[in-house]
């Protein structure tokens, strides 16, 4: 499958996401410390929940590119949503991809691709065991990424829990893929030399209560060596 070629192209460092902001000084501000990505909750369920008018009031402040000059994506995530909502959420939120996080079958994706090409399509899968690994390879194809979580009962994401990362330390899929999972500016470093992601992607462990970002951890995070090296 033919993917565009603009949301195809990667940073040559690793890409970093940023998940769950509410707030448009907090995303301006992330924006400016260096995120390649910022994610925005569309799951009623989370505390850090925003609905579609107010990503927008977000979206529109945001700086076009990161300051790397790479365009800065815009990432709805959805758990399980229809493909109606997530198409509508899309345009009114002027989002430029989309994370499933919920058990969104290859089918949705497939439909998901045809009916939004130019938009970046990430696929969450929360690891319990190494064969859940097993279950991203027929995305591997669709998707232009994959996002690997912790997996908890009590959510679907944003929990701050981390995983065996021992399971991933040899992974490598088709397409490019985030880490995720109770990453912080103090563990990152081991996480990556423990494992060779495409990107990382951070939400609780920047915070300081769900939904409200600490931009002294933030400025914390991209000073680490470990985000500045080349790809892997
Ligand atoms: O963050 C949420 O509240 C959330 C709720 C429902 C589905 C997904 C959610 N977050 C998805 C993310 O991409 C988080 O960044 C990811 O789970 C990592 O979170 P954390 O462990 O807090 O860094």
């Amino acid at each position: 499958m033919t993917r565009p070629a603009d949301i195809r192209h990667w940073p040559p460092s690793l890409r970093v996401k940023i998940c769950g902001i509410t707030k448009i000084d907090q995303g301006v501000a992330i924006a400016q410390l260096g995120a390649h990505a910022l994610g925005f909750i569309c799951v009623p369920q989370s505390p850090r929940f925003i609905t579609a008018d107010q990503i927008y009031k977000i979206t529109h402040q945001l700086p076009e590119t990161s300051t790397e000059g790479l365009p800065l994506a815009r990432i709805g995530v959805f758990a399980d949503a229809t493909a109606a909502t997530i198409e509508e959420t899309v345009e009114r939120g002027q989002l430029t991809g989309v994370q499933l996080h919920g058990s969104e079958s290859l089918t949705l994706c497939q439909q998901l691709r045809a009916a939004l090409p130019q938009v970046e399509l990430i696929k969450a899968f929360r690891i319990k065991t190494a064969d859940t690994l097993k279950q991203t390879e027929p995305y591997q194809q669709t998707v232009d990424s994959l996002l690997l979580d912790a997996y908890t009962s009590q959510a679907l994401g944003g929990t701050g829990e981390t995983w065996d990362w021992s399971i991933v330390s040899d992974f490598s899929p088709q397409c490019p893929w985030f880490l995720a999972g109770g990453l912080t500016p103090d563990n990152v470093a081991q996480a990556l030399s423990q494992t060779h992601p495409s990107g990382i992607d951070l939400s609780s462990g920047l915070e300081k209560s769900p939904g409200d970002k600490d931009l002294s951890r933030v400025e914390r995070l991209f000073k680490q060596p470990s985000l500045r090296h080349d790809g892997f």
